[in-house]
Formats: C-alpha cells, sequence, structure tokens
C-alpha cells in the first residue's frame, strides 16, 4: 500500500489488489443452490455454512444465562397516542426485556457479599496490626487500600441488576410497514462526523455513508449529513463521487439482501449465505458490481490530482490577477473551504462555512435518481427501489477567533442544520471509522423509541461498538468488551446505559434539553437566548414540539440556503445554550460521557440495543501509542467533568442513585492509578539489603491480597457468563487497566494538577490516527508492533525494569544468602517474588510492545525475561563478591 500522505492513498492502491481482488467468488459445486428456494452459498460454501451454524449455538449458549421476562401488557393503554414517536395510539410492545437467570445471578451477587465482608475484615485486621517497618509506608498503603475498596465499590455494586433488551423487529414491521408498501416510521437524520481525511481515510468516511445510504429504512424517512471538520474540497468530491455510486450499489444491496452494506467490507468477507431473491442474476450483478467499485475507489484515490490540476488551470488563468493560489470546485466556483495551498481565511481552522445538499430528498415517485453511473442500465432493478435519501455535505465555518468545541461542536451544527432541512424527530450519530453492518439497525432502535412501556422517556438508544481490526488476542484490550457488555447490561437495570460517541440514536428534543414528557412543563421557552439567533432554526424547534414528524423538504432557494451558512457560523453558539444546557455538551474532551449524563440527569432513560449480528462495526488503535493517546483523552475528559459543573454529586434527584454511583466511578478511576503505581514500584524492596515489610506477619498479609484478588477473579468469571464475553476479554481488561495505570493516568492526573493549578487548557481531542503508516502487505496487524515513545509510558518503563530488576537481585541474594536465611526470610522471599510475578503478568502486553516485531510470537517473553533474570542475578552476585572483598564493612 502506498504510505503517501495523499487523502484518500487506500483507495488509490485499489489497482494493486486487482489480481486478487476482481476475481469472481467461487460457487459451491459450481453453481447456486436454489434449494430452500432463497438459499445460495457463495464462496467456501460448506464452511460458512457451519461457521454460520456455529454462529447461533454460540449465541444460544449466551442467552442460556438470560431468562425472559413477561411482558407487561397493561402497560400500553397507559400511553396515549404521541405523533412525535411515530405511533397512532394503542402501541404495541416492541422489544424483550431478559434478566440474568437466578443460578447465576444470586451465587454472583453472593460473592460480592463475600468479597465486601473479605475486604473489611482485611482492613480491620491491618489497622489493628500496624506493626510494619516504615511507618509511613504502612500508613499510605492502608489509605491505598482504603481508596481500591472505594472505587471497586463504586464499580462493582451498580452490575448486580443487569438487563438485557432485545429489538422485536417482527412487531416493529407489522405495526409500521403497512400493507400498500407505504410506513409510518418515524424520520431519522444520520449524521457521519470527519475531521481530516489524511488521519481519517476519505474511503472509509464514504464507505461509512453508503452503508447509510443502503441502509433498510424507507428512503423518504431518512436524510444522511456528512460533517467535514477540515473544510477540504476533496470529502465534498468524494462524497459526490459517493452519491453517484451509491445509485448503483444501494438497488444492488436491496435486490440481493447484502450484507453487510459497505462495500470494502462487503468484497472483503468470505463464505457468505446467498439470501436474496434473485440467485439466478446474482453473479452478473456482482461482477458490474464489483467492477464500478474498484472504478469509484479509482476516482476517490485520484480526487486529490484532480483537484489540484483543475485548480493549477483556473489560477494560472487568475494569476495576472495577482490572487492567492485558490481551490476550484468542479463547476468553476471557489470553494469556500480550506485550500490546497493554505490561504487567509481558507486554511486549517480558519475558513468559510458550506453546506451542499448532494442529493435532494427524493419525492414520492420511485423514478430513477439524476446522478447515475454507467453500468446501472445494465442491471435489471425491476421491482427494486432504486431512491436515494438527502445526502447533504456540510462543513461549518471556522475562525481562529473561537473555540470549534471539537466533535461537540461538530455534532451540534449537524443538529442545526438537518433541522432546517429535515428535522427528523430521530438523530443517530456515527463516526467515520464505523460503518452500519446490520441493515436492520435502524430499525432495531426503533423498537425501543416507539416501545409502548418506556418509549417516550427514552431519550437515546445505545449500540456496542465492535472493531474490526484488532488482532485476534485483542492485546491492547480494544475490544473493551468488559465495558461494552458488562457495565452497559448492568446500566440497562437503572436508568440505561451512557452514550458512548458513535452508533447512537437520540430523540431531537432529548438533545435540545427538553425534560422527559413524564416531567415536562407546559411553557418550554423557546428563544434565541437559548438557541441562537436563526429564526427558522427556531421555528423548527417549534415544529418539533409539535411533533411534526415527517421529513419534510423545504425549497432550496437563496434565503434559505443563507440561512443554512448561518447556522454553521463560526461564532452561532456564542451567548447561547449550545455545548451547555442544548446538544452535545463543549468543554469536556469525552463530550459523550458528559453528553449522556446530562441527558440522565434531567430523568430520560437510555436503552441498550446489542443484536444478534453486529449492528455497526468499526476500527480501533491498534498501536499502543495511538491507544494510550486514546485514553489519556477518555480519562482526561473524565477528570474534567468531576471538575465541572457536571459533576454526578451535583446532579439533580432525577438521577437514578445507582447511575449516579456508576459516573462518579467514570470519573475518579483515573485516581487509583497514583496507588496502583505505588504498589508497583513496592518490590524494589528487594533491592534493599535490609528486608522491609509492609506489614507483619507478611505471610497473612499476602494471603489476605491473595484472596481478595482471587475473588475479583472469581467474580468476573461468573460476569462473563451473562455479558457473553470469554475470560480473554476479562483478561485483557484487567491487564490494560494496569499498563494505563502506569502511563495514561498518572500523566492525566498530573496534566489536572498544573490545569487547576495554572487554568490552563483541557484536554486536546487528538483525533485517533486510522491510516496505517507501516508497509507489510503479509501482516494486516504490523502497526501493532510500531510503538513509538512517548513521556507516558515513562512511568510503565520504569516498573517493568525494576520489577525485572527486582527479581534478579531477589534471585541473586538466594543464591548468595538462602541457606543461611531463617525459614521466614525465606517465606517472605518467596511471597514477594509472587507478587513480583503477578506485575509482570499483568504487563505483559506493554513488555510486547517495548520489544516490537520480536512480539509477533509472544511466548519469546519465556526466554527474554528468565535471561535478564539471570543476567541480573549474575551483576547482583558480582558486585556482592566484590563488595565483600573491597568494603568488607558494607552489606548489599
Ligand atoms: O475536531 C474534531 C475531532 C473529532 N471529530 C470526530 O470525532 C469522531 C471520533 O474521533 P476518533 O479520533 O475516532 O476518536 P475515538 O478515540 O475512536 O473515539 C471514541 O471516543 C470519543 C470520545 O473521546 C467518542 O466521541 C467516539 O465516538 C469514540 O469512538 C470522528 O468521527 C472524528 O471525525 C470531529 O468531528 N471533530
Ligand atoms: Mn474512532
Amino acid at each position: 500500500m502506498s504510505s503517501a500522505p495523499v487523502p484518500g492513498a487506500n483507495g488509490a492502491a485499489a489497482p494493486e489488489d486487482d489480481a486478487t481482488g476482481l476475481s469472481e467468488p467461487l460457487l459451491a459445486d459450481g453453481g447456486f443452490h436454489a434449494g430452500a428456494l432463497t438459499k445460495v452459498v457463495v464462496a467456501t460454501a460448506l464452511d460458512g455454512k457451519a461457521k454460520a451454524d456455529k454462529g447461533s449455538v454460540k449465541a444460544e449458549a449466551k442467552d442460556g444465562y438470560w431468562v425472559e421476562v413477561p411482558r407487561q401488557l397493561d402497560a400500553v393503554a397507559a400511553t396515549a397516542a404521541d405523533l412525535e414517536s411515530g405511533g397512532d395510539g394503542g402501541r404495541p410492545l416492541m422489544f424483550q426485556e431478559k434478566k440474568v437467570k437466578a443460578a447465576l445471578l444470586y451465587p454472583y451477587r453472593a460473592l460480592i457479599l463475600i468479597r465486601i465482608i473479605a475486604i473489611i475484615l482485611f482492613i480491620g485486621w491491618r489497622i489493628k496490626h500496624n506493626n510494619s517497618d516504615v511507618m509511613w509506608f504502612w500508613v499510605t498503603s492502608v489509605v491505598a487500600d482504603v481508596w481500591f475498596t472505594f472505587s471497586w465499590l463504586l464499580y462493582q455494586l451498580p452490575k448486580i441488576n443487569p438487563i438485557k433488551r432485545v429489538p422485536d423487529l417482527a412487531v416493529l414491521q407489522q405495526h409500521c410497514d403497512l400493507p400498500d408498501g407505504s410506513s409510518i416510521l418515524p424520520g431519522i437524520d444520520v449524521f457521519v462526523t470527519t475531521a481530516d481525511p489524511t488521519d481519517e481515510p476519505v474511503l472509509y468516511t464514504m464507505n461509512c455513508v453508503l452503508s447509510i445510504l443502503a441502509v433498510d429504512y424507507p428512503i423518504d424517512r431518512y436524510a444522511c449529513y456528512l460533517s467535514d471538520d477540515s473544510g477540504t474540497l476533496i470529502e465534498y468530491e468524494a462524497l459526490v463521487e459517493t452519491a453517484n455510486f451509491a445509485a448503483l450499489w444501494a438497488p444492488f444491496c436491496r435486490k440481493h439482501s447484502i450484507e453487510p452494506r459497505a462495500p470494502e467490507n462487503y468484497f472483503q468477507r468470505e463464505g457468505m449465505i446467498y439470501p436474496g431473491r434473485s440467485p439466478g442474476e446474482f453473479m452478473n450483478d456482482y461482477s458490474h458490481v464489483r467492477m464500478e467499485y474498484e472504478e469509484f475507489k479509482a476516482r476517490l484515490g485520484a480526487l486529490d490530482g484532480t483537484i489540484r490540476e483543475r485548480s493549477d488551470v483556473y489560477n494560472a488563468v487568475k494569476a495576472a490577477e495577482g490572487d492567492a493560489k485558490a481551490t476550484w470546485m468542479a463547476n468553476g466556483t471557489e470553494w469556500p473551504g480550506t485550500w490546497v495551498e493554505a490561504a487567509e481565511n481558507h486554511k486549517k481552522g480558519h475558513h468559510g462555512g458550506v453546506v451542499q445538499v448532494v442529493l435532494e430528498h427524493p419525492s414520492g415517485s420511485k423514478s430513477q435518481p439524476e446522478l447515475q453511473v454507467s453500468s446501472v442500465s445494465l442491471l435489471n432493478f425491476d421491482g427494486v427501489d432504486v431512491r436515494l435519501p438527502m445526502l447533504v455535505y456540510m462543513a461549518r465555518a471556522k475562525s481562529s477567533s473561537y473555540d470549534h468545541n471539537k466533535k461537540a461542536g461538530n455534532l451540534n451544527a449537524q443538529l442545526r442544520v438537518s433541522a432546517l432541512l429535515s428535522n427528523a424527530p430521530f438523530v443517530i450519530n456515527f463516526d467515520c471509522d464505523h460503518y452500519i453492518n446490520d441493515s436492520k439497525a435502524l430499525r432495531a432502535a426503533m423498537c425501543f423509541m416507539l416501545d409502548a412501556r418506556e418509549g417516550d422517556n427514552t431519550a437515546f438508544v445505545q449500540f456496542p461498538q465492535r472493531f474490526e481490526n484488532v488482532d485476534p488476542t485483542d492485546r491492547y484490550g480494544n475490544h473493551n468488551r468488559v465495558f461494552f457488555d458488562g457495565a452497559m447490561y448492568a446500566l440497562n437495570g437503572f436508568q440505561g446505559p451512557s452514550y458512548l460517541g458513535t452508533g447512537c440514536m437520540f430523540r431531537r428534543l432529548a438533545l435540545y434539553g427538553l425534560d422527559p414528557p413524564r416531567w415536562r412543563s407546559d411553557d418550554i421557552p423557546v428563544d434565541t437566548v437559548k438557541f441562537g439567533n436563526s429564526v427558522p432554526f427556531l421555528k423548527s424547534v417549534l415544529a418539533a414540539l409539535n411533533q411534526g414528524r415527517r421529513i419534510t423538504p423545504p425549497d432550496l432557494d437563496d434565503s434559505f440556503l443563507a440561512e443554512m451558512t448561518t447556522v454553521v457560523s463560526a461564532s452561532f453558539d456564542i451567548g447561547t445554550d449550545w455545548g451547555r444546557g442544548v446538544g452535545y455538551i463543549y468543554k469536556i474532551a469525552t463530550e459523550d460521557m458528559v453528553t449522556g449524563f446530562r441527558i440522565h440527569g434531567q430523568g430520560w432513560h437510555s436503552m441498550y440495543c446489542t443484536m444478534e449480528v453486529d449492528a455497526f462495526r468499526g476500527t480501533a488503535p491498534i498501536n499502543l501509542t495511538e491507544r494510550l493517546y486514546q485514553i489519556v483523552r477518555w480519562a482526561g475528559g473524565s477528570l474534567e467533568m468531576f471538575f465541572s459543573h457536571n459533576n454526578p454529586l451535583f446532579a439533580g434527584p432525577r438521577l437514578h442513585p445507582m447511575q449516579r454511583t456508576v459516573y462518579l466511578n467514570c470519573n475518579i478511576y483515573p485516581v487509583t492509578s497514583i496507588f496502583i503505581l505505588l504498589y508497583a514500584l513496592c518490590p524494589v524492596m528487594w533491592l534493599i539489603p535490609e528486608e522491609i515489610l509492609i506489614q507483619r506477619p507478611f505471610t497473612r498479609y499476602i494471603l489476605y491480597l491473595i484472596v481478595t484478588i482471587a475473588l475479583i477473579h472469581t467474580i468476573g468469571l461468573l460476569e462473563i457468563r451473562w455479558a457473553g464475553t470469554n475470560w480473554l476479554d476479562w483478561w485483557r481488561n484487567e491487564q490494560f487497566f494496569t499498563v494505563a495505570s502506569l502511563s495514561a493516568y498518572p500523566a492525566v492526573l498530573l496534566h489536572m494538577v498544573v490545569k487547576l493549578l495554572t487554568r490552563a487548557k483541557g484536554i486536546r481531542f487528538r483525533v485517533t490516527s486510522k491510516q496505517t503508516t507501516v508497509e507489510d502487505d503479509n501482516d494486516k496487524y504490523a502497526e501493532m508492533y510500531e510503538m513509538r515513545w512517548v513521556p507516558i509510558m515513562i512511568p510503565a518503563a520504569a516498573v517493568l525494569f525494576s520489577n525485572t530488576m527486582a527479581i534478579g537481585v531477589a534471585m541473586g541474594k538466594t543464591v548468595v544468602y538462602g541457606a543461611v536465611w531463617p525459614k521466614e526470610q525465606q517465606k517472605h522471599a518467596a511471597l514477594g517474588l509472587l507478587f513480583n510475578l503477578w506485575l509482570m503478568i499483568l504487563l505483559q502486553p506493554f513488555a510486547l510492545a517495548v520489544i516490537g516485531r520480536q512480539s509477533k510470537n509472544p511466548n519469546i517473553l519465556f526466554i527474554l525475561f528468565p535471561v535478564a533474570f539471570v543476567v541480573f542475578a549474575l551483576v547482583y552476585i558480582g558486585v556482592h563478591i566484590f563488595v565483600v572483598n573491597f568494603f568488607p564493612s558494607m552489606e548489599i
């Protein structure tokens, strides 16, 4: 792959893949089985089928730990007709609630109780036996234990009532899809955010957009907005190309029931079952679409060059006038955003706003869209809806005099533009590196929003984040399953999951800061102080309040276009409630956590929706340096939230006490790292001549530690059962928490202290790089081995080094003194070493990162570490002999 920092470099590299890329899928037994009418297996037929079967067996086993809660039907009558939610009264129940089986839940709760008792006994015992060698050290470690207990309780207690909710798509369909082919499903505005065409390859972003344009939802009931924070022409022109390709791609997906509907990911997958209705035409259609896709990618890759060339021509003409070198759109107008050659008002962070409707809202008729690709006519789309939903490109204006509030500011601009253009009652947002993996996902979210029970009081429906590019052993804990499943199912038992930044459907009114219907008063101020100075926008808010639920396309006349530029202007938010009481929240690096918190604080509920097939998928940073920066942002945002007016302790009474506990834990967990760092450095005491112990009797102390740590892991083993995760997920979570505690978290704490003292700036939203810079076609995880040393890694490196040295020295001492040590001391040394080893095991991912490419075989640590131990042991013995001979009075 090309590593040139050219936007869309991935696309440009496509032709290299042609040799394998364009080959048609193999057919099972040389042809299609039209067997059970529709089931045709493509590629590795038997293999694929076996995989699919195994998958469903696994899903059942996972679900085996859950029991259905009977649906309460009487709730239906209680809900009045609410057009905002798309129902006409008498709405059905559209999801199934499940709780953990008693046989698992009660032992789980019992173990939590046992651990609480064990810890109380332990701390009581320690305080009674304050006979350590070094008093200050003992006091600190007791404080540490109390803190560990406190933060563990914050973490563990809210997990005692997990709930799983499964959407019932069939009921939704019955209720909303009318027999005449129309639908009463409510409107959705779909948002995609991107910040940089290089760090976030255009190809990913466009794949995300394509998966949206082809999603299974009534075409005139949703609209797609791409908001480009880089303001580059390349993103706009890529979107126009995408609209062209979508005219082929979307009907193809609909005709053949393609999954997933992001082409890059679809063409990469093998062994899929053909579920569509036209197996006979599939091969022909497939190869056409595949060919068009390769050409589409090539066009994306060439965009940069095209734009430069075009601009050179225009600029040459204009040169005489002495103008700056502008960037020109295809229609011969100057691009209002950033220019290829940065100029005043046209550079990164300082440029005009753009709103361009790429595809207009489809009219009622099922006619062909205006934009077409050549081979559309070659395919037979009879009976297939070939329309596309409205598609909009936008970039908010930026100016160096204003804070743009990063992703939150970007999303708020999208909220306003979409309010003017389509004003759908629901919005869902995606990061540009995520895509819709199950085309029914938007419908699934609707099951929760329209449900007769809590539907109207549900502000958002969050889906888990699932990742595609992570190495099979998930070295740096990217899958985060303990969080995305364990913690989120747990929250479902109270007010609901927190907002996790992507793959989350919101009720527009909840984002506008309104109370849930349950608490809403009749008098809702809709004014410029709150919402900003745009009359059409205020009107749209009133319309939303009055439950206008259709996406009604306005006339795109000049005054309307001018209004759209107003709502994306750099200063629009100033002096309004945007980012505070309205929209996504500003000033906190984790805009997601704090936005969800604000909404929960008003008494809204949220729902966690998992589907059998991942609803959405994305990419995660598999390079340790990038990953740690991501953690820095999350942890930094957490602490910032604690020191802001969004501190959960100040939230009103509508926030459920357990929900408050969870948010509090989310805010202060980085503090734990101080104590972890302290403990992790303890083994250094083996380097000291005299035996120093934190606590006497040491044996009893270590036993207590072992019991309490073992209990955590036993609880974890039960948790992974109901969460449907596995022990590796659990273990990686433990390891990564330790690694982060010795790097990202202390760095963030230090930053916070400095910030509080000097009123410095907050944590920077550094966009996670998705661009693979490593060239290695044989290893798609090559990126993982390229760790860049950064200062935040110093504590982890220090702990790793001192532990290795301590173990070596302990071995050396055993050789020198072992025989003369009293039994008691031998035991102490052995127990101390146990602790060292435990730490080393927890730090394994970090050690692997340090050795880079050598870590392709992780077992190499079993050689490297023993060698290091022996080296240190020998050095110790050498020094010892030297000292004994030349400085007999000294003791080491
Ligand atoms: O100034 C900015 C910065 C970022 N983004 C967008 O924000 C999204 C997330 O950025 P990324 O760098 O991919 O962050 P991650 O570390 O992957 O993000 C995780 O953590 C974030 C909170 O820190 C959440 O917002 C994300 O949804 C969640 O996936 C991307 O679409 C970016 O384009 C902007 O639109 N404008
Ligand atoms: Mn991301």
